[in-house]
């Protein structure tokens, strides 16, 4: 049995407060990005806004300065030195300026006339290259600036983009390929950010238990997480563990929704499931995923023909799909269209007809 709670008090995770030296201010003001990369005490680069930056708003789009494929033949390292000989030696210095963990053992130290050493470039790939297009890794210079933050410490997702269709008069398969031709990414607030804090992503499916997120940021990333939620005391670190778990129970839960018959769930039992969900997650203050799961609320709704759920749930999936992926991303626009036209969803009138419930009204009232 699901109890759905009231309004949840969240997690108070304060991020710290970082100066800006006037000189690193003055050169920011000339680029057009609301924050700076400067040094962050035992995170080495970080990016650090510069104004107030506001839920949903579009922090950043960037081309990658090169992509490789997920799947490799070959040596790796050797790759990546013909990945960077292709580079203008602009780029190739951006690349070489990008932070890492460690040289691996083998292979040659040497610098080559690309000025850098095969393990060293593989290093730097490896602490840096995040997936871009499916089954492709990418990176993007200032991007790859941010440093992690665990569940609700996290306030920044970034998003690829597919490129952009040009008219058939502008593709010529003659001509070199431009960044654009790859597709680009996007990095959006998902919470306000204020001036002076850190910009942090998740490099990382992070609604773990503190000490699995630590294993594996050490065993993949190696390096000791010290963000807002890892540094919390000892008591406030227990209760949160246990609200990651009942968050992902509840997700294990909500799947049982697809089994129709025995074994599986009702619909208006998958609707409690997900308003629990939005409780466990606000009092964590994990924001993350909420258009996903909003989205899942409105297929359940649909699928069992309650027109007023479908409206109400696609309509928040919209708007949360809009603060993570962008207003205009194709998640929070096919969202807001099933807002409106309900018996439009995909799944509408596929389960026996059914009154499963709206989110809950705290839901609401917060919008
Ligand atoms: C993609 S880079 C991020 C930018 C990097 N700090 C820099 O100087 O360019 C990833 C590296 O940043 C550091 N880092 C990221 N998040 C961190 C965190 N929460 N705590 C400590 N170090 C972190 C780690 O050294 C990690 O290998």
């Amino acid at each position: 049995m699901v109890v759905v709670e009231d309004s949840p008090t969240p997690l108070r995770l304060e991020p710290p407060r970082y100066k800006i030296s006037p000189e690193v201010l003055l050169a920011a003001n000339e680029s057009a990005t609301p924050f700076v990369v400067m040094k962050i005490p035992g995170r080495g680069m970080g990016a650090v806004a510069i104004r107030d930056i506001k839920q949903g708003e579009l922090i950043l789009r960037e081309n990658p300065l090169f992509t490789l494929p997920l799947k490799i033949d070959g040596d790796p390292e050797e790759l990546v030195l013909a990945a960077l000989s292709n580079l203008s030696s602009n780029a190739r210095s951006q690349f070489i300026n990008l932070s890492h963990h460690s040289h691996s053992k083998s292979g040659s130290n040497t610098e080559d006339e690309l000025g850098i050493d095969g393990p060293t470039a593989l290093s730097i790939l490896q602490t840096n290259a995040i997936s871009a297009s499916p089954g492709n890794l990418g990176i993007f210079p200032q991007i790859a600036r941010l440093n992690h933050g665990c569940g609700g410490a996290f306030n920044a997702v970034y998003n690829f983009r597919p490129p952009i269709a040009k008219p058939e008069a502008e593709t010529s398969t003659d001509e070199e390929q431009e960044p654009e031709d790859f597709g680009f990414m996007v990095l959006h607030a998902l919470k306000p950010i204020p001036a002076n804090t850190e910009l942090l992503t998740t490099y990382f499916t992070s609604r773990l238990p503190r000490s699995q997120r630590r294993d594996y940021l050490l065993q993949h990333y190696h390096f000791a997480c010290d963000c807002a939620l890892c540094s919390l005391p000892e008591a406030e670190i227990k209760e949160s563990d246990a609200r990651m778990e009942e968050v992902d129970e509840l997700r294990k839960r909500l799947g049982l929704w697809a089994t129709e018959g025995e074994g599986g769930i009702e619909g208006d039992d998958a609707i409690r499931v997900i308003n629990k969900y939005w409780a466990v997650s606000e009092a964590e203050a994990y924001w993350s995923e909420r258009g996903q799961m909003a989205s899942d609320a409105a297929h359940v709704a649909a699928a069992h023909s309650d027109r007023l759920a479908t409206t109400a749930w696609a309509g928040l999936a919209s708007i949360w799909y809009g603060y993570e992926l962008g207003a205009d991303s194709d998640p929070a626009q096919a969202m807001g269209y099933f807002a409106y036209n309900p018996e439009g969803h995909f799944a509408w009138g596929t389960r026996k007809e059914l009154v499963v419930g709206s989110p809950s009204p705290w839901i609401l009232a917060g919008l």
